[in-house]
């Protein structure tokens, strides 16, 4: 017997069981919570019991998890399809030390960092200027994991942006870029063009829409362009000097790249103190990660809680609920960390995955869903796991009774998905209406919530800089989590390929300078209906 067959049997054995009668044991609520420096991570709202508890934490011992994050965080190769290390932790200690093969490269990391904080410095003083003078906005070009941190971040961030404004062109979709060219100075605005191999298709293609955009206005457009990349070569046949070039290496995946230079655009609008916190937090979270035992282990337990519901109660999706406006897209954030992390079907050593992948991961902040899609959290026949996370404080103190009202609101949620409410309340429910009889019936049945929904709750006490780099870092390690226990290379993205040269195969076809004979009849009807 396997620990994946003893959970299957121990789930099988305690389905019936209401996660409520949990609740009967008064210590439920601290036992099954991770409390860490101000974070408080609740998981008793789950059906995970002692015993699963226990099996769960053996599988991470068994899949060597711990093993796996040291050789992580010291550099090993552990991305091996790549064949390389994985060390985005490594931007968020400055003060560590890490060497691949054999060389620190610590003194890189510091150096670059030492030039986004002047850069950003002057850019925020004015002493860096565009054609008609001090910087007023910032344009990130780029797209997935060159956009996606930044751009969640910024909005997180907001009530921290002190400097310029900060925006994000990402698709390829010309309709992007106009509109949010359209309100721009080209004089007073710097572009960024963020990408890590600098040959995107999307990003380039963009690249060129804004130079020829300011070199209609702008004498040297590319006098006001930085880029951030690992393909230093690129960045320099595309005339963007040195100066204002900030590189990584390879071994900072896109994904896990927002704490160096792809935070550039964010450095600039929060100044470079915060950006600080925000590292700061990151590596108080990996300081945890690497110390704790992994039944206290923050990331560690918001993995294992993930594995129970996706591989072991074979619920396909998981939905991210921040009550926190701000957080609006951290859920679009984690569906890349996630999803292109750990949605895969062959394992690190070529065999078939024996688990599931990774879950669905979808989600809108709250209360905006509950007026859309929680419905089918409700009532709907498949059980959706819900990870809701809330702030103590928020950021605007005279609104503090809407703030109090949004709490209520997420907490609502998570006790009406555990309790529900059964047949003979809602028939209580509907005989004080007036009703009777089989109406009586057949309007109650519409008002039952079969409750035992399960759900974790991230409590943090406001969304500061550090709280962000908090929250980002647990994600990232529970993805990695997650990954070794089912055996994935969660550093790798092959699965994106084959899209794209279909596109570029493609383009040519709707340009009408090559013929779509070899696609199917499908394609062929979409292509005869888009030539017109
Ligand atoms: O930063 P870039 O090299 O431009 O890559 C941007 C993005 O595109 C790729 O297709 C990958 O799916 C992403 O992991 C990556 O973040």
């Amino acid at each position: 017997m396997t620990v994946w067959d003893d959970l299957r049997k121990h789930r099988k054995a305690t389905a019936d069981r209401p996660i409520l009668e949990l609740f009967e044991n008064d210590n439920r609520a601290p036992g099954f919570s991770v409390d860490l420096a101000g974070l408080l991570f609740d998981y008793s709202k789950t059906s995970i019991d002692e015993t699963a508890r226990d099996l769960l934490v053996k599988l991470a011992e068994t899949t060597g998890v711990a093993p796996r994050a040291e050789a992580m965080f010291t550099g090993e190769k552990i991305n091996e399809t790549e064949g390389r290390a994985v060390l985005h932790t490594a931007l968020r200690n400055l003060d560590g030390a890490v060497s691949v093969d054999g060389r620190d490269v610590m003194p890189d990391v510091r150096a670059v960092y030492e030039r986004m904080r002047s850069f950003a410095t002057d850019v925020r003083s004015g002493s860096f200027k565009g054609q008609g003078g001090k910087i007023t906005d910032v344009v990130n070009i780029g797209i997935g994991g060159s956009d996606l941190g930044p751009a969640m971040a910024a909005i997180a961030l907001s009530p921290y942006a002190d400097g310029p404004r900060a925006h994000f062109i990402s698709n390829v979709d010309g309709a992007q870029a106009h509109d949010v060219l359209a309100g721009l100075n080209p004089e007073t605005t710097l572009v960024i063009v963020a990408s890590k191999t600098f040959t995107t298709i999307e990003t380039m293609t963009n690249a060129e829409t804004v130079r020829k955009w300011m070199g209609e206005t702008v004498r040297t457009p590319t006098a006001q362009f930085a880029a951030v990349s690992t393909a230093l070569d690129k960045t320099e046949s595309y005339g963007i000097p040195a100066t204002r070039v900030f590189g990584f290496e390879d071994w900072v995946g896109g994904r896990y790249s927002m704490w160096g230079p792809i935070g550039l655009s964010l450095m600039i609008a929060i100044g470079p103190e915060n950006f600080a916190g925000f590292l700061a937090g990151g590596a108080a979270m990996d300081a945890h990660f690497r110390a704790a035992p992994l039944a206290q282990n923050m990331p560690v337990m918001l993995a294992l809680v993930g594995i129970w519901h996706n591989q072991i109660c074979d619920c396909a999706t998981r939905a991210v609920l921040p009550y926190e406006q701000r957080l609006s897209r951290l859920p679009a954030y984690l569906q890349q960390l996630e999803m292109e992390s750990n949605g895969k079907r062959v394992a690190m050593d070529g065999s078939d995955l024996v688990e599931n992948s990774g879950p669905v991961v979808w989600g809108e902040p709250g209360t905006n869903g509950q007026h859309a899609f929680y419905q089918l959290i409700h009532q709907g026949t498949r059980v959706v796991p819900c990870e809701f996370m809330l702030g103590r404080e928020g950021h605007e103190p005279d609104l503090a009774h809407q703030h109090r009202l949004l709490a209520a609101n997420c907490l609502a949620q998570s006790e009406a998905l555990l309790r529900g409410r059964d047949l003979e309340a809602a028939r209580a429910l509907m005989a004080a209406k007036g009703l009777k009889g089989k109406e009586l019936d057949r309007q109650a049945r519409h008002r039952v919530f079969p409750g035992n929904r399960p759900s974790t709750t991230l409590l943090y006490p406001k969304l500061t800089p550090f709280v962000l780099g908090q929250i980002v870092a647990l994600y990232e390690h529970r993805v990695f989590v997650e990954g070794v226990i089912l055996g994935i290379n969660s550093f790798d993205q092959w699965g994106v390929e084959l899209g794209k040269e279909l596109a570029l195969a493609l383009d040519p076809v709707l340009k009408g300078e090559a013929a779509a004979d070899d696609k199917d009849g499908s394609t062929r009807q979409l292509v005869a209906y888009l030539r017109g």
